[in-house]
């Protein structure tokens, strides 16, 4: 696997009991990208992140994370890697620096690592500040709120610098000034220490954001891979004109809206009427997504 590939997936499949849950997966992640899976609750991210982390064993296929098997990776792969779980409940005597202090010193001992520059975990204080938990850093963990709490879980997932970094619905419970700096934080990660992240979210709006890449699952099959812009292009071609003319409001379905809007103006010129109130319309993230998803949105059940 060449060093530019971070992930590598092929064929990966994945049962619980008789239940197949992951039928033949198949995606690469490169290095430095920032990869958005996103899907309907029971599409097997959690599932595909927790075979990449190495917590869990496929039933088939072939999976390879920084160059290695994560089921038979050692100590020095996991310190290169960082990992925010869904939810865990744990460490509620510690107090937050002391924590973090504490697992900083696991990745102390691999900072330096062959063949690329050192990496040590980042100083605690600074650490605390970059998760915005800086009026926190004695509290005990069990007297943080729900969102301090999962800022928390970033900094355990970035303690060791990590050169990947998966993030299981990282912003759940965050409040829209927690979720802006989190957008920050995985900005300045991406741009300035190339960290590669993959990362899951029920937010399209997040998505947008963050991603470079999203991929689509769905019932454990990929169903879209692109970026937001190739992805509303694949399901919808088309964008909406819409403007007004002579008092009239006009809506207008093309697959070529600069072509359509360039001979909007050239018959205002022959006089047909002033053009005023033009607007594009792209299909948004959002109804893309929910167009390859469709199936998935429940029936409404009438309650009496
Ligand atoms: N430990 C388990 N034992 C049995 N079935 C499981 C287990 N974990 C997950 N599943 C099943 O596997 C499927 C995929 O679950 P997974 O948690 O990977 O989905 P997800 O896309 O992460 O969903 P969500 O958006 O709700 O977090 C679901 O049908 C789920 O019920």
């Amino acid at each position: 696997m060449s060093s530019s590939i971070s992930v590598e997936v092929s064929g990966l499949t994945m049962s619980y009991g008789t239940t197949k849950v992951l039928h033949g997966v198949d995606f690469t992640i490169a290095r430095g990208e920032v990869l958005v899976l996103l899907g309907p609750n029971g599409a097997g991210k959690t599932t595909t992140i927790e075979i990449l982390e190495g917590f869990r064993l496929p039933s088939a296929g072939t999976v390879r994370v920084l160059g290695e098997d994560p089921a038979k990776a050692d100590e020095l792969w996991r310190s290169r890697i960082g990992v925010v779980l869904q939810s865990w409940r744990d460490h509620g005597r510690w107090r937050v620096r002391d924590l973090l202090d504490h697992l900083a010193a696991f990745y102390r001992p691999y900072a330096t690592r062959a063949g690329g520059p050192p990496r040590p975990p980042y100083p605690t204080d600074e650490l605390i500040e970059m998760v915005g938990l800086g009026e926190h850093r004695r509290a005990k963990v069990a007297t943080l709120s729900g969102g301090q709490r999962r800022r928390l879980d970033v900094a355990i997932g970035i303690v060791g610098r990590p050169e990947l970094l998966f993030l299981d619905e990282p912003t759940a419970g965050f409040d829209p000034a927690a979720r802006r700096d989190f957008h920050d934080l995985v900005h300045r990660l991406s741009d300035l220490q190339d960290t590669t992240i993959l990362l899951t979210t029920h937010d399209l709006d997040e998505a947008e954001k963050l991603a470079d890449r999203i991929l689509i699952l769905h019932h454990g099959r990929i169903a879209a891979d692109g970026t937001a812009d190739a992805l509303a292009r694949q399901v919808a071609g088309t964008a909406e004109v819409r403007w007004s003319q002579d008092g009239q409001r006009h809506v207008h379905a093309t697959d070529d809206a600069t072509g359509f809007v360039r001979d909007l103006f050239a018959q205002e010129r022959m006089d047909r009427g002033r053009v005023e109130d033009l607007e594009v319309r792209r299909p948004s993230l959002e109804s893309t997504y929910l167009s390859m998803v469709a199936d998935e949105r429940p029936s409404l059940e009438v309650v009496r």
